[in-house]
């Protein structure tokens, strides 16, 4: 469908960007996960970038919102489902897509599994594309797909960071911080965080609470490990 949405702030095109970080059938397999992304081959009959590559996406149909049209496109095109999208932002340069004035809203969202997708509607082909590679060339892609692409690759790479999960604990010591005693069974402790995206490995350190719900005042120290402040303070006073 192809319908532009003149004298109106909402969005005329949808695209998604879809991620996996799945790899050689071992889901999450860190270190080894490599990130990749669906891209399409736009038909030879386009009437914007014929033949060229482009994330998947399109024109939002009348009675239809963007994240709607963001579903039905990728199902369309590369006939795969996904759970939830998120929103990475709206794109409306001037120039963007030759066509003309044509705002484009663009989702994101990562798998664990890597599904064979099958092209269809507009699309030639659809394909996984190691997302190093997608990134590192940017003139390949149609419109302003590469900037869409590294914005979602930023919001996704900093969410999959935060959520990754902790490992063993490092070290434990009882704190004193700033001179103030704190609650009796609070601990500090380190902690090795490694990324989902890439397998890197940090190591933090915090504060936990007696009752094991909450952690707070996290210090980011160097990948060689170390102590915050407040686990010197403690070594220092014993405690
Ligand atoms: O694929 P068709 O329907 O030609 O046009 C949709 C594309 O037009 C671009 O502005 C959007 O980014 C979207 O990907």
């Amino acid at each position: 469908m192809n319908q532009m949405h003149t004298n109106s702030s909402e969005p005329d095109t949808a695209d998604i960007v879809l991620f996996t970080v799945h790899d050689d059938g071992a889901a999450l397999a860190w270190p080894r996960a490599r990130a990749q992304v669906l891209l399409v081959q736009r038909s030879w009959d386009s009437d914007a970038y014929p033949g060229a590559l482009a994330l998947p996406g399109g024109f939002v149909d009348d009675g239809e919102t963007s994240v709607q049209a963001a579903y039905r496109e990728l199902r369309e095109e590369t006939g795969l489902e996904v759970p939830t999208l998120t929103r990475v932002g709206r794109y409306d340069a001037p120039g963007r897509d030759p066509r003309g004035p044509v705002v484009s809203e663009a989702f994101t969202t990562v798998l664990s599994t890597m599904p064979q997708p099958t092209a269809g509607d507009d699309a030639r082909a659809a394909f996984w594309v190691p997302l190093h590679e997608a990134l590192s060339v940017p003139k390949v892609l149609a419109f302003d797909h590469h900037q869409i692409l590294t914005d979602a690759h930023t919001l996704v790479r900093d969410q999959l960071n935060q959520r990754c999960g902790w490992s063993t604990a490092a070290g434990w010591a009882r704190a004193e911080r700033g001179g103030r005693d704190m609650t009796n069974g609070n601990e500090w402790h380190l902690r090795r965080k490694k990324s989902m995206w890439d397998g890197s490995v940090t190591t933090w350190c915090g504060l936990r609470f007696e009752s094991g719900e909450h952690e707070s005042d996290f210090w980011h120290l160097p990948a060689t490990g170390g102590t915050c402040q407040a686990c010197q303070a403690a070594k220092r006073t014993g405690k």
